[in-house]
């Protein structure tokens, strides 16, 4: 493009040199200028053209708005066919973490859909059991249909970098699922979990895990409900063995406040049928958190009797130790929005 103009000029220049005669240089001028102009116009206008479509087409998986599927609600029917052939499988779909990002529910609210089944506990093959081999993993498999997703949780893989390369050797297509949450309120979340598994025993305060010696000085960063919430640490073992595509992120805070729209974007990532819609919510008995509810098992609890085991009073934390990790958790939030693409609008 840059040698195009500038071989155009040299020419007029040439041309006027040549023959001296003003109004050929006149003339050389208003036609080498429109076509000048012409081009940079050109360049402008198709310049930002690839730019816009570049954007949209990196813009992240999680968040794709998909408009192409509908509710089907004659799926449940249509499913419950007792002659449909079905055989222990490995996952194709893993939710990795992170802990206290919302992990058990978005299972729960996936474990209604008819095209998905979910391997019924943390198995911990891939961080602490892989001795155990793969013919103990299979063995811990769920029968499923072909057209059937089976999918394996297990929160403590993600902050594991051992575990992405297990995983793409044993399903280099596997589909990755990771929910985040402000990694402040993360951590509150996890002390206070530790705080109540205490069942009642002294319990050091949030400050003297939070800091070393206590005082608000250094903050204690080998701590792991502050390790934990480094996702873009965390994250960079993942992307060495898997594409950005084949992984969905969601927030914690959106599957409180929106679980329609979550599920909704996760069934076109899994490439399932549109089946969970917001007609399967409702706001539990506290009015906390959303529960979904299964037509195919009208008796079932919400996240199947275990929210309260999971979901667990915060303690209050003063200003100037939130002010301390916000200090030192911008950075590590901007790096994760730099890689995935994401804004998390946290700190
Ligand atoms: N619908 C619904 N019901 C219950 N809890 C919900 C829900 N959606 C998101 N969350 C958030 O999930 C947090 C617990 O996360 P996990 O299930 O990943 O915890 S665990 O690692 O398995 O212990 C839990 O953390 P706490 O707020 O600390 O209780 C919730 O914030």
């Amino acid at each position: 493009m840059f040698r195009i103009i500038v071989i155009l000029i040299v020419r007029g220049i040439n041309n006027v040199w040549k023959r001296g005669k003003y109004a050929e240089l006149n003339r050389n001028c208003l036609c080498y200028g429109s076509i000048l102009l012409a081009l940079i116009y050109y360049n402008c206008v198709i310049r930002a053209a690839i730019n816009s479509a570049r954007r949209v087409l990196s813009e992240p998986v999680a968040e794709l708005e998909d408009l192409r599927f509908e509710p089907d609600t004659s799926v449940v029917e249509y499913f419950l066919d007792p002659d449909e052939p079905t055989k222990p499988r490995l996952p194709d779909a893993y939710i990795i973490g992170v802990r206290k990002c919302g992990t058990l529910a978005v299972a729960d609210f996936l474990g209604v859909h008819p095209d998905i089944v979910l391997v019924d506990k943390e198995l911990h093959y891939f961080d602490n059991l892989f001795s155990n081999g793969i013919d103990w993993y299979k063995s811990n498999m769920p029968a499923a249909a072909d057209y059937q997703v089976v999918v394996e949780r297990c929160p403590s893989y993600f902050t594991n970098a051992a575990v992405p390369e297990k995983i793409f050797k044993t399903n280099p297509d596997a589909k990755i699922i990771l929910g985040v949450r402000d990694p402040i309120q993360r951590s509150i979340s996890e002390y206070a979990q530790m705080e109540k598994e205490a069942n009642g025993k002294f319990f050091k305060p949030y400050r003297e895990f939070a800091f070393i010696q206590g005082n608000m000085g250094r903050l204690n960063e080998n701590w792991t409900a502050l390790q934990d919430g480094l996702y873009a640490k965390h994250l960079q073992p993942w992307l060495r063995y898997f594409p950005r595509r084949q992984l969905f992120i969601f927030k914690a805070e959106d599957l409180v406040a929106e679980p329609a729209k979550v599920l909704k974007r996760l069934q076109v990532f899994l490439q399932i049928r549109f089946y969970v819609s917001a007609a399967h919510f409702k706001a539990n008995g506290t009015g906390a958190f959303p529960c979904i509810v299964d037509p195919a098992d009208t008796e079932r609890e919400c996240l199947n009797g275990t929210l309260r085991a999971t979901s667990v009073q915060h303690p209050r934390i003063e200003w100037g130790i939130i002010h301390n990790l916000k200090i030192f958790f911008r950075q590590h939030v901007n790096d994760f929005h730099n890689i995935t693409g994401i804004r998390f609008g946290w700190i």
